[in-house]
């Protein structure tokens, strides 16, 4: 019997920074997260990020959290609700990090007879630290505790046509009655090596090229993995359904580590350095993430909001992410039911 795992990121229990620390940990000594050998991942993570960062975060996290917990666990269990309304065929909600388990959400489908698995990563871009990180736990949970069972995958949708609509309707409805300059597409960054390593021709991508990004423009069968090239894809079509000009929109990448260099330009010097330029009024919508969380409804619309106002703003717009939209869920059905 068939059935469908739908996988997010996922989020601390609680906003307590041991909560906080215990995800943190979980996450980044993921080898795909941080992709260091294990001792020097083992001194990055736990010799010096997570004596600070858990305490920033779970700050960051008490400023976004609702009555109902994590927004990223409550839209994820929102959209998982309304797709199993609508299909027989039984789904398990599950998280990379943090619990319900991706272990758990297995078990579920076992416990209901299912053996061929269908796993929906609910990331529109692939990436090593999102799409890869999931199959490979995925093929190790199944080695080990479900052997019986088969898996097939659901790849990065971040050209699919039906994805792109949604994405570029609610991008119109967000904005409707909204005067805007400029719509800034900020997807979470990667470290540049990130990318190289996802090149399956191993010369392709030119990460570091953020001006005229030749690379993701040239046709090569490393899109195919490529984050880059996805994200300016994602934006390049919904651009063209929406009929926005070049100069009405920007791609840009949050969330950056200290460390290595990231994708670029970064966000947070773009919302600087915008009102300068006489973008007064900016829009910005987020589509490396299905559902809100952290990184939107606390880098974006509150911290991001506040630097662009400081800065000269006078408008700020942040899209919600597609979350549990019913145009989504349909599209969700009809990929699960094909
Ligand atoms: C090396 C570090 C990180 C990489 C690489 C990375 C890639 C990546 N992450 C997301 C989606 C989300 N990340 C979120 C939070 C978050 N991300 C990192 C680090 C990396 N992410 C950290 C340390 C955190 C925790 C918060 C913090 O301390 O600032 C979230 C939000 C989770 C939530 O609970 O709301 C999401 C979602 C993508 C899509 C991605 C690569 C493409
Ligand atoms: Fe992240
Ligand atoms: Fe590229």
């Amino acid at each position: 019997m068939k059935g469908v795992l739908l996988v997010n990121l996922g989020s601390p229990a609680s906003t307590s920074t041991k909560d906080v620390r215990k995800y943190l940990d979980q996450f980044l000594m993921d080898e795909r997260v941080i992709d260091a050998p294990y001792w020097l991942r083992a001194l990055l993570v736990r010799g010096i990020i997570l004596n600070t960062r858990p305490k920033k975060s779970a700050k960051a996290y008490k400023k976004i959290w609702w009555d109902e917990g994590s927004p990223l666990i409550v839209l994820s269990e929102r959209l998982h609700k309304k797709v199993q309304e609508k299909t027989e065929i039984p789904v398990a909600l599950s998280m990379r990090y943090g619990d319900p388990s991706m272990k758990t959400g297995l078990q579920e489908l076992h416990d209901q007879g299912v053996t061929e698995v269908l796993i929906v990563p609910l990331y529109p871009q692939h990436a090593m630290a999102t799409t890869d990180t999931i199959l490979v736990l995925a093929e190790q949970l199944r080695k080990e505790f479900f052997p019986q069972m088969t898996f097939t995958d659901i790849p990065a949708f971040y050209h699919k046509k039906e994805y792109i609509k949604v994405l570029a309707e609610s991008i119109k409805s967000s904005l409707e009655g909204k005067e805007w300059d400029k719509i800034l597409f900020s997807y979470h960054g990667i470290p540049e090596r990130h990318v190289r390593k996802s090149d399956i021709t191993k010369s392709h991508c030119k990460p570091n090229d953020s001006v005229n990004f030749e690379c993701c423009k040239t046709a090569s069968p490393a899109h195919e993995f490529c984050y880059k090239h996805q994200c300016y894809e994602t934006t390049r079509q919904v651009v063209a359904y929406l009929g926005i000009e070049p100069h009405q929109h920007f791609v840009s990448f949050q969330s950056r580590l200290a460390g290595d260099p990231w994708l670029q330009p970064y966000t947070d010097k773009m919302l600087e350095k915008y009102p300068n330029e006489g973008v007064k009024k900016l829009a910005v919508v987020t589509p490396a993430f299905v559902s809100d969380c952290l990184e939107t409804l606390e880098e974006i619309a509150m911290e991001g909001k506040e630097e662009f106002l400081k800065a000269g703003g006078e408008e700020f717009h942040a899209i919600p992410c597609i979350n549990d939209n019913n145009e989504w869920v349909d599209v969700l059905v009809n990929w699960i039911e094909a």
